[in-house]
């Protein structure tokens, strides 16, 4: 298949303080997001002024990924979509049929699958062509890429980097904590063709960010972030619980690694950065959190070698990654469908 543009999509965030409300109104539309807990989270963006680091930060992947593109000789055009904030994804996918281009790869800044990390983007891509209508580009999104090493290294060398700052004489009682977005149990449920796969395939990245960072350290995979109706079971422990359980069992110090994010987006920087810390120096507990990919060369080139995988007679041979879980291409229809909503 000839292809002929890349897209990066993402989340989207806001980046001027009048623009927090309605930003949330879009991620939160028709979810049964209790208004509280806008309000609250509304809170957590105007204290760094009202502007989240997200689209900065997407700003910097995609300068990078056109460097790398240009200097490896791969000549396409990359754009840049978010799902919730500008530049909104159906204006881009405008663009790009303005420019021509007639069949594009996407990829999506969520390494997992799952309704919110993997369909839900997928809908957005189907609802910005819609949007521009019948000339619209095709948009294949590339594959998850939890287990690939361009995503498990960088993680693992930030693990090291924040172990190293801890007092090496306390190792035996320091304890690897590794964090990703908390979802509906029932998202959870239908994650994948076979359900449970936003789990799996984390569990799987926790497993290999371990064994390559610091293989004699106990770890835990955990939860941050929730949201919804309190009725409605997360998954759990919550980050900040986990902690505690950890201070009362003896443990005196924490690496927190985000395995389930790839930069140090508002959730990382409020929720680890500001809200965990907090819960620590409580607790008495030494705290420091790793680092996200962002723009590493390696997660970088890992987007190259993703769209190699797709445009290279021999791509499907050149699939790099460390891990056993089921991948494909292609998600299945009935991946990943949501149930009802709670509202
Ligand atoms: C799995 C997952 C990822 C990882 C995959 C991916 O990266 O996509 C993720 C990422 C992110 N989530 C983000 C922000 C928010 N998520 C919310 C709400 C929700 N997230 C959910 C799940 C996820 N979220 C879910 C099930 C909800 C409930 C509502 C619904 O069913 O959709 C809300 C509403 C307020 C609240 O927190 O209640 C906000 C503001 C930002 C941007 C941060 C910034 O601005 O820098 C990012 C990268
Ligand atoms: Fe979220």
């Amino acid at each position: 298949m000839a292809y002929d543009a890349v897209v990066l999509v993402s989340f989207g965030g806001p980046e001027r303080p009048e623009d927090v409300m309605p930003f949330l109104q879009n991620v939160t539309r028709g979810r049964g997001v209790p208004p509280e807990r806008l309000e609250e989270v509304a809170e957590h963006y105007q204290h760094f002024g009202g502007v989240s680091p997200i689209n900065q930060q997407c700003r910097e992947l995609l300068a990078a990924i056109r460097e790398d593109f240009a200097a490896n000789g791969i000549d396409l055009p990359v754009y840049w979509g978010n799902r919730n904030w500008d530049p909104m994804l159906a204006d881009t996918v405008a663009q790009m049929r303005d420019d021509g281009v007639q069949h594009a790869l996407a990829f999506v800044t969520s390494a997992f699958g799952g309704y919110s990390s993997c369909r839900q983007y997928q809908e957005d891509i189907a609802a910005a062509r819609a949007a521009v209508g019948a000339d619209a580009p095709l948009v294949d999104k590339l594959r998850q890429f939890w287990d690939h090493p361009g995503f498990v290294e960088p993680h693992a060398d930030a693990v090291r980097v924040a172990l190293a700052q801890l007092d090496p004489a306390k190792r035996s009682t320091t304890r690897l904590v590794f964090t990703a977005h908390s979802i509906p149990d029932s998202m959870d449920a239908n994650a994948g063709p076979h359900g449970f796969r936003y789990t799996a395939q984390l569990a799987e990245t926790a497993r290999l960010v371990h064994a390559a960072a610091a293989p004699d350290l106990e770890y835990d995979l955990v939860w941050q972030s929730r949201s919804g109706p309190p009725q409605v079971p997360w998954l759990e422990p919550d980050v900040n619980d986990h902690l505690a359980a950890l201070a009362a069992q003896g443990v005196t110090g924490v690496v927190v690694s985000p395995i389930g994010f790839v930069s140090d987006h508002l959730e990382v920087v409020w929720d680890l950065d500001t809200e965990a810390l907090e819960t620590a120096k409580q607790l008495g507990l030494d705290f420091v959190r790793a680092g996200t990919p962002g723009t590493d060369p390696r997660f970088v080139t890992m987007v190259r070698e993703l769209v190699r995988e797709r445009t290279d007679p021999e791509g499907a041979t050149l699939r790099r990654r460390l891990g056993e879980l089921p991948l494909w291409d292609t998600c299945p229809t009935v991946c990943c469908v949501p149930t009802r909503r709670p509202s």
